[in-house]
């Protein structure tokens, strides 16, 4: 399948590796999310070829997806994380990561996510403001501990991208502008709970095209050369995530090849030496997944016909929320002839959809694969309408092993009380 070489047809049916979903899904039953582990350990080695010879730290964001057995793939390769929460963090350590490799991102730490995270030993806090850093100090000292940061600076380069997922403009919430970096920084070299460590930037997400990615790391670099001659030391350059996957024909450049061109104004720059780290999501875990989903009913409407399928905008939000495009396949084909459908869950808004105006021959009771779910389809995942999240399956070569059970019902109450 076009972006997905782990997901193959035989014999008209459809194989994530050497696993088939058909019998998987009647196994498990649907809406079932299905990961490739060798998707994701080859898109671990396309950056890892694009570092080799480098001083360079792989931190994978897991809010692209948080699954346990997902985290597992990555700690045992050696990767680090970037996490957004104490959550995040929790789950970090429970897979056995390596504290030292964890980096703590976002616009809101709170103090309580602080000392959790400094008690953790983590890596370094990418600090988002003046403000941010001013309480990270005292969260500090209180702990009687000093915390390693970077700070994001806002590039205000156009990523290019769906306007939710642009990170690195102006007018966006992330960061510090371009032109307060310095004196910020000078700000965290005086605070005596805080050690400057290393620059963070982050510029969005799904980036398609090079260019912004090159211009983003020329002003990077041009900040480490002000930021070092005002006398403070960067030890590393954090170049954060945001490489595309193929949704539907989308050709991002390769991680190798993009960090070619990067490492290239890099070295140029005469800033070689520095550790390199980054905070790649999607692109390491993207593709890796399928969300096989039964039809419930298919039903012709007036002006469309609709093809009502167990999985909706809780399994699967990134439609309602941005308008994506998911691939949808037939699990196993039929040979006749293919109507025009609207692919729409079973929740009560019609912004619940999944894929329009898609040419599909099925029944009700058969399955469909939506493909491209790897990535912020679980983790942004909801229990909207009561529906409980779905289960979740790793696949190595002929083998599948329940990573995430059906949520119940009673899962959801236990919360609650009358
Ligand atoms: C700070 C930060 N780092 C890394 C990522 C991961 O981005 P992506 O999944 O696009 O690689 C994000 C999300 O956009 C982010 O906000
Ligand atoms: N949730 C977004 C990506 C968000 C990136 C987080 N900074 C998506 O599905 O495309």
């Amino acid at each position: 399948m076009p972006g997905h070489p782990h997901v193959a047809r035989r014999d008209g049916n459809l194989y994530v590796e050497g696993v088939s979903l058909d019998a998987l899904a009647r196994e498990h039953g649907t809406p079932l999310f299905v990961y490739s582990r060798q998707w994701m350990l080859d898109a671990l080695a396309a950056y890892q070829r694009g570092f080799a010879g480098r001083n360079a730290l792989i931190c994978y964001a897991m809010k692209a997806n948080s699954s346990l057995g997902v985290l597992r793939v990555f700690a045992e390769a050696g990767c680090g994380f970037d996490i957004v929460s104490g959550g995040e963090l929790s789950r970090a350590l429970a897979v056995g990561a390596d504290p030292a490799r964890i980096i703590f991102s976002g616009v809101g730490k709170t103090p309580a996510e602080m000392k959790q995270a400094l008690a953790a030993g983590i890596g370094c806090f990418n600090v988002e403001s003046e403000a941010e850093l001013d309480v990270l100090n005292e969260v500090a000292l209180a702990a009687g501990q000093r915390a390693r940061i970077s700070i994001r600076i806002n590039p205000n380069v156009d990523p290019k991208t769906h306007p939710y997922i642009s990170t690195g403009l102006k007018g966006n919430k992330f960061g510090v502008a371009h032109d307060r970096a310095v004196a910020a920084y000078k700000h965290a070299a005086r605070l005596p709970g805080l050690e400057v460590v290393g620059i963070d930037c982050h510029i969005g997400s799904q980036i398609t095209d090079a260019g912004p990615y090159l211009d983003a790391m020329d002003k990077v670099l041009d900040l480490v050369e002000a930021i070092e001659a005002a006398g403070i030391r960067l030890h590393h350059i954090d170049f954060g995530g945001g490489l595309g996957i193929d949704y539907n024909g989308d050709k991002p450049p390769a991680a190798d090849a993009l960090w070619k061109q990067l490492l290239a104004r890099v070295d140029a720059r005469g800033f070689g030496d520095r550790q390199l780290m980054i905070e790649p999501g999607r692109s390491m875990v993207g593709n890796a997944g399928v969300c096989v989903t039964e039809v419930i009913h298919t039903k012709p409407g007036e002006d469309k016909n609709f093809c009502i399928i167990d999985a909706a905008m809780n399994d699967l939000p990134r439609p309602a929320m941005y308008q994506a495009f998911h691939a949808i396949v037939p699990v196993s084909e039929r040979a006749t002839d293919a109507t025009i459908y609207d692919v729409v869950g079973p929740v009560c808004e019609s912004g619940d959809w999944i894929g329009r105006d898609r040419a599909l021959a099925v029944e009700a009771g058969d399955l469909l694969a939506v493909l491209s779910a790897g990535a912020y389809c679980m983790s942004m995942a909801s229990n909207y309408n009561t529906r409980g999240r779905a289960a979740e399956m790793l696949v190595s070569g002929d083998s599948a092993r329940l990573i995430r059970r059906r949520e119940t019902v009673q899962d959801q109450l236990l919360s609650e009380q009358v």
